[in-house]
């Protein structure tokens, strides 16, 4: 192949830092100036001029998503496959070398990855026998020290406390809640992390081992990197390892799980012989939306400094809406999307943006009305739904008879008869004897702990785990999933519930079954089937992979939206305290952070950008009517325009409302008609809803925008 073919399609800045020579490379670059671009192209002309082969290459992305998807450009570059290449998430890459080292990192050979919600429920149990007050001592709490302390590569010996209680108190929990960890062979997000290093800090040989294999580390999404992570970084690129790291400040939005972006500032002091980068040409986005995204992230104080244009021309204003509630929000998004569609673009090209998780549900209805097919993405958190995790519990107790997380959730579920006395007994001897509840189970029936009928439930179970694996494990995944769901009775307890749930369990476990059927291949040489399922399930839970193929409307939250781009963006919920956060708008740091979430947002639209707010929104259980989002504001007037509903807006825009007829009377009015009101002046009628004393109008006026009004008070003329 030609070389340098591998350089079309790049401009002056970005060929430089593809063929950088230099030991370390940082591109620091705003939004959609091709960093990524840039990261798989370096690749690919390293291997390329090099003829270094893809296994001496480490390169780590934000997403595992993103992780298959550089691969493969990497791999259609090159024309060859680069699948020894170690790439993927620092959370992947840290189980990795967990599996392939388990004895050195002091790990049984079936640890399994506990998710934050089993870690609570282990954290729990431990406070509990430490007897600490709940009221006083809230898990969550713990469970937020402890991982911090991880993030921060700290084990509860490296915790100084000087005689403060809360330090000491939850350094004790630490303390036992690794002890039990150690026991059951588990292992939480934070410890992968932390594991890895210290595997690697402490082992010379192994160290030695991948610095030499390792020629070339690259790292995307850099300024999101934690402590732990940056460490593992500079362990691994120790000795001759040429380092490429390509990040953006203005795109740090993980600062509340530890990621710092003076990593950035260390990295250019702490390595010798860095070359910086800056691109800051957008291929991205209309002028507008750029304009608009450099003007909001304008008011933060602490920045690099960067100035990104585009070529392009301004294209179509961005668009804003005032919606009455977010029933009305979703309505309008949904008709827009309709409309989009039926003009022949497709749905996968428009994504729905949210501050919180919490707002996906009112849109998901709308959407369902519309029919429109949709995915949520990060937030489905499918290994995370009860009936797949009861499932994924019995198997991970199958494979790993120490997994208390997995025994605690497993011996009741579907309910068999044990006690809550019962079971208390079971952790107690576990407790006395230092073992796992597995063990203290078997130990409990021997010396005939428990009642009769309590001891006759226990065996049951027991021996149905057993028999479960000596009889399963040698069928493919899919069907031992399959004899799972049916043994374990969990099928028949879901039938039980209410129609429309079952239903969708049901669904859910058939799609478990579905996703186990991909790992009965041998693509993962180093892991048995099973492994690499339980693994990928901890690990890429929330990120259930959308079906390329499938044509539909992408929901997620503005976290997981990082590096991605699609034609048509909404950001739904641009309200103050919903966004920027109710909890983060006193502390000027936090609310940088959010700023740096809403340029994520807005940089994520390519051609048409709608923000939206709601006038009324009903928020953690109650009714709020919230000011419109300081992000808003901060976007010049010149670059948006309100959506209006008159008779001289567009076609379209009507149909979000097409079940209201313009010559309805509304108490005398009628849609598109003038108005006048005391205070505001005059205005258009836009939109009503409700009736009789709840009917509230909307309308447009020319003092002060579009306002919602209950009829019964509004006076109008
Ligand atoms: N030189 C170029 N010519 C044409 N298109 C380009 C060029 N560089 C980048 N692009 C395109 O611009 C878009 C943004 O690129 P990319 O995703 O690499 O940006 P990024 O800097 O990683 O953005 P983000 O900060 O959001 O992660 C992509 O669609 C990419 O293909
Ligand atoms: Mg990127």
């Amino acid at each position: 192949m030609d070389v340098t073919s591998i350089l079309d399609g790049l401009n002056k800045a970005q060929r430089d830092a593809v063929t950088a020579q230099n030991r370390a490379l940082l591109v620091l670059a705003g939004a959609g100036s091709g960093k990524t671009r840039v990261l798989v192209h370096r690749i690919a002309w390293i291997i390329a001029m090099q003829n270094l082969s893809p296994h001496s290459i480490i390169a780590v992305t934000f997403t595992n998503k993103a992780a298959h998807e550089m691969k493969s450009r990497v791999e259609s570059l090159l024309g060859r496959s680069a699948s020894s290449m170690w790439i993927g998430t620092f959370h992947g890459l840290a189980h990795r070398l967990l599996r392939a080292h388990a004895m050195d990192a002091e790990l049984p050979d079936t640890f399994q990855i506990l998710d934050s919600d089993d870690q609570l429920r282990v954290i729990k149990r431990v406070m509990k026998e430490m007897n600490l007050d709940e009221n006083e001592w809230p898990a969550k709490q713990a469970q937020w020290f402890i991982n911090k302390q991880k993030d921060d590569g700290r084990r509860p010996a490296d915790i100084q406390h000087y005689g403060d209680l809360f330090t000491s108190v939850h350094c004790n929990v630490y303390q036992q809640y690794q002890d039990a960890c150690k026991i059951g062979g588990l292992v939480d997000f934070a410890e992968l992390l932390l594991r890895a290093y210290e595997l690697l800090r402490d082992n010379q040989h192994l160290r030695e081992h991948y610095q030499q294999r390792f020629q070339h580390l690259l790292v995307d999404e850099f300024q999101d990197t934690n402590s732990i992570q940056y460490a593992w970084l500079k362990l691994i690129s120790a000795s001759d390892c040429a380092i490429s790291i390509v990040g953006d400040d203005d795109q740090s939005i993980y600062g509340w799980r530890g990621a710092q972006i003076e990593n950035i500032r260390r990295f250019a002091q702490e390595y010798d012989d860095v070359k910086t980068i800056r691109l800051e040409q957008n291929y991205r986005s209309t002028g507008a939306i750029l304009k608009a995204a450099n003007a909001v992230i304008a008011n933060n104080q602490d920045r690099m400094g960067k100035n990104l244009w585009t070529e392009g021309g301004d294209g179509e204003p961005i668009s804003v809406y005032a919606a009455f509630n977010e029933q009305e929000e979703a309505r309008f998004i949904a008709a827009r999307i309709k409309d989009w569609y039926e003009q022949g673009n497709s749905y996968r090209d428009c994504a729905i943006l949210y501050r919180s998780n919490a707002q996906s549900r009112v849109l998901e209805e709308f959407l369902l009305q519309k029919q429109i097919p949709y995915r949520i993405y990060g937030g489905f958190k499918f290994f995370e739904r009860a009936e797949v995790k009861d499932t994924m519990a019995y198997l991970r107790l199958m494979y790993n008879s120490q997994d208390d997380a997995a025994f605690e959730r497993a011996v009741n579920t579907p309910p068999r008869g044990l006690g809550q006395k019962s079971i208390e007994k079971i952790r107690e001897l576990a407790r006395e004897k230092s073992v796992s509840l597995w063990e203290s189970a078997w130990h409990a029936i021997e010396i005939k702990a428990l009642s009769p009928k309590a001891s006759k439930s226990l065996q049951g179970f027991l021996d149905l785990i057993k028999n479960g694996y000596e009889d399963f494990h040698d069928l493919p995944l899919s069907e031992q999933i399959q004899l799972t769901i049916e043994s374990s009775n969990l099928m028949e307890m879901y039938a039980k519930e209410k129609g429309e749930k079952a239903l969708a369990r049901k669904e859910n476990l058939a799609e478990l079954a579905g996703a186990a059927r991909e790992f009965d291949g041998d693509d993962y040489p180093d892991l048995s089937p099973m492994t690499a399922f339980l693994a990928h399930a901890s690990l890429e839970a929330g990120e259930t992979q959308a079906d390329q193929y499938e044509d539909c409307v992408q929901l997620m939250t503005l976290h997981s939206a990082k590096g991605l781009e699609f034609p048509m963006v909404f950001i739904a919920g641009m309200e103050e305290k919903l966004f920027p956060h109710m909890m983060s708008m006193d502390e000027p740091e936090k609310l940088e952070e959010e700023r740096r979430l809403a340029y994520v947002g807005i940089t994520r639209a390519m051609k048409k950008l709608f923000l939206l707010y709601a006038e009324k929104r009903r928020l953690w259980g109650k009714d709020t009517y919230p000011a419109i989002s300081r992000f808003i504001r901060e976007i010049p007037a010149e670059l948006k325009e309100e959506v209006r509903l008159n008779s001289q807006i567009s076609q379209p825009m009507f149909n979000a409302f097409e079940h209201k007829d313009t010559t309805t009377d509304i108490n005398g009015f009628k849609l598109g008609q003038i108005v006048e009101h005391p205070k505001y002046g005059s205005g258009v009628l836009l939109n009503f809803e409700g009736e009789g004393d709840q009917l509230r109008v909307q309308v447009n006026f020319e003092t002060v925008g579009t306002k919602w009004l209950m009829m019964a008070y509004a006076r109008l003329t």
